[in-house]
């Protein structure tokens, strides 16, 4: 989003270094994605800082979860890259970008639900371990984190709704990643949930792990976000400040009316559907 010209990074490593507020550690640059003819994405570039958390926003089908999955390798975009640090990972596989650092959540969550809660987030911890010691230190860490640490042992098809949207960042930050893509995690949590899950976020951004955040709770978007960046229509029509794209008028209008900074009703109707459907990741260079 053109407003913010992301910083030039020379930084070598993306997946340890994480003090360094003000560069650029994700970096879409003009990524374009079309389907059989349609435009989903048009030259959307945007970037997010070491530390930092971008909400990203935009009425249905403006291309959020689009842009999500080309970023994470579920996709290769028809043009444009993405850097994470100083590594391209246009076109690497899902695989691949997140052993790079970048591990991402589905609209979709689903657990195991034959495995155990610590299993599950061992899934994550195996990404750079196949040691099981050191892979469950990992898991139980990030249980504990989420608090979910004493529910360990329990089958995690038990666990509620606003349970199991705590597994899944566990899950995913059992990856150890640089930075965390997360695709409507909130949908479906009490507010109490949801106050609990924005603390989670702020805490993980004090530990300087980077968020990129789609929601389409306005308050919630707006009350933990360092910049929102907005979609509409595949094209990204801001990226700044909760205030200042709340009082934007393009934004506005692409609301059609709707109120982008009162009370979570964003006058775009919300769904849990998701269009690329499944949590496989693509393999797009084949070496995953
Ligand atoms: N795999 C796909 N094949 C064909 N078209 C797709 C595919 N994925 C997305 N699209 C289309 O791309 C456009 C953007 O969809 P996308 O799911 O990225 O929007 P979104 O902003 O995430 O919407 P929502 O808020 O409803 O989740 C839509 O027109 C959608 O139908």
């Amino acid at each position: 989003m053109s407003t913010d010209t992301p910083n030039e990074t020379t930084d070598t490593d993306a997946s340890t270094t994480t003090d360094h507020e003000g560069e650029a550690l994700l970096r879409a640059t003009d990524v374009t994605k079309t389907f059989d003819g349609l435009v989903a994405l048009r030259d959307v570039s945007l970037d997010v800082r070491r530390g930092e958390i971008v909400g990203l926003i935009g009425p249905n089908g403006a291309g959020k979860t689009t842009l999500f999955n080309c970023i994470s390798g579920v996709f290769a975009p028809t043009e444009g890259t993405v850097h994470l640090g100083d590594e391209e990972i246009t076109n690497k596989s899902a695989h691949r970008v997140a052993r790079s650092g970048l591990s991402r959540t589905f609209q979709i969550t689903r657990p195991l639900e034959e495995l155990s809660v610590l299993e599950n987030v061992l899934v994550g911890a195996h990404i750079h371990t196949r040691r099981r010691g050191p892979a469950e230190d990992i898991a139980r860490e990030q249980l504990s984190f989420v608090g979910l640490d004493e529910r360990a042992a329990e089958s995690a098809g038990d666990l509620t709704v606003g349970d199991q949207k705590r597994l899944e960042l566990a899950r995913t930050l059992a990856t150890e990643p640089s930075i965390l893509l997360l695709d409507e995690i909130m949908a479906g949590l009490t507010p109490t949930e949801t106050q609990r899950m924005l603390d989670l976020f702020r805490e993980i951004r004090e530990s300087g792990t980077s968020i990129l955040l789609i929601e389409h709770d306005m308050e919630a978007i707006m009350s933990v976000s360092d910049r929102v960046a907005v979609l509409d229509n595949g094209e990204a029509i801001a990226f700044d400040s909760p205030e200042a794209v709340a009082s934007d008028e393009r934004v506005i209008e692409a609301y059609i009316g709707g109120d982008v900074d009162a009370d979570g009703d964003d006058g775009a109707t919300s769904d849990a559907t998701t269009t690329d459907g499944e949590q496989a990741g693509g393999d797009h260079d084949g070496d995953a």
